[in-house]
């Protein structure tokens, strides 16, 4: 495929490594606003740029009959936009707030252990999220993409950042830690004992692998809006 990468940065440069070594051609990379013209020579891009610059990104790809799969987080209050305007344009749009495979495993079981714990008032849920210095959001996407599975599986009805003491709000703690790609847990509490489900990235790879695997998957799929869930089929019943 031919690819332009929005967003040159961490996640970007291990994109390319990746793509690169997949036989994909990155034919336009940027770290700033985008190039309309260059980005035209691209069949599909990857977009891991800031919470302010995706937005922007996404919809100048659709505008542009570009397929676009996006993981940047932080910007999601315009989401429902983006899947407008790519109805609008026919196009294709992925969006994950995580790629790794196991973190979209961990998506699954969370949302398993939520059904059943959904009647046992007796235990208080509670989300952490650990990252690196350098990220810019908090809750990160990860977390917030957790929160609002349990949410469809129990009685919450919102999620709490900084964690408010609230019997209906799932409180979410982040913490910022050099080293860390990306740690989350998932804590059940009761008086009696604790249930902890947990996921830790040991690099970047598996996010930028799961991307690039999306960029091929939805480079032969129809228009349309798609997730990581469309692309693993992960073999459950949520
Ligand atoms: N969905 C997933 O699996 C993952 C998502 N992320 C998210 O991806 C995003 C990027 O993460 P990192 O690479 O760690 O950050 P980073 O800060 O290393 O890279 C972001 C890059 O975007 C550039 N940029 C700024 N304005 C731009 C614009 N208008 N157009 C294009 N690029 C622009 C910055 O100069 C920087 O080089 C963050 O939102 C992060 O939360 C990160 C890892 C995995
Ligand atoms: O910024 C990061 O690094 C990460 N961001 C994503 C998020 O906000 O959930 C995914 C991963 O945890 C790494």
């Amino acid at each position: 495929m031919k690819l332009a990468i929005l967003g040159y940065g961490k996640m970007g440069k291990t994109v390319e490594n990746i793509a690169t070594s997949r036989g994909h051609d990155i034919v336009y990379k940027t770290s700033d606003d985008i190039d309309i013209d260059r980005l035209k020579q691209a069949e599909i891009a990857i977009d891991f740029s800031t919470p302010e610059a995706a937005y922007f990104n996404i919809t100048t790809c659709l505008e542009n009959n570009i397929a676009i799969v996006s993981g940047t987080t932080g910007w999601l209050n315009r989401f429902e936009d983006a899947v407008k305007l790519c109805k609008l344009q026919a196009g294709k749009f992925l969006y994950a707030s995580n790629f790794s495979i196991g973190v979209n495993v961990f998506f699954e079981l969370n949302s398993q252990l939520a059904k059943m714990m959904s009647g046992l008032k007796e235990y208080d849920v509670k989300l952490r999220e650990v990252h690196h210095l350098e990220k810019k959001d908090a809750p990160s996407g990860t977390a917030i993409s957790l929160a609002d599975h349990i949410i469809k599986e129990t009685e919450y009805t919102n999620w709490s950042y900084p964690p408010e003491d609230s019997k209906n709000l799932i409180p979410i703690e982040a913490e910022r830690k050099a080293g860390v790609f990306g740690f989350h847990d998932v804590t059940y509490n009761s008086d009696i004992d604790t249930i902890t489900i947990s996921h830790n990235a040991k690099s970047r790879e598996g996010f930028a692998h799961g991307a690039v695997v999306a960029a091929e998957w939805i480079f032969k799929q129809n228009d349309g809006v798609y997730s990581m869930k469309d692309v693993l089929q992960l073999n459950s019943t949520t």
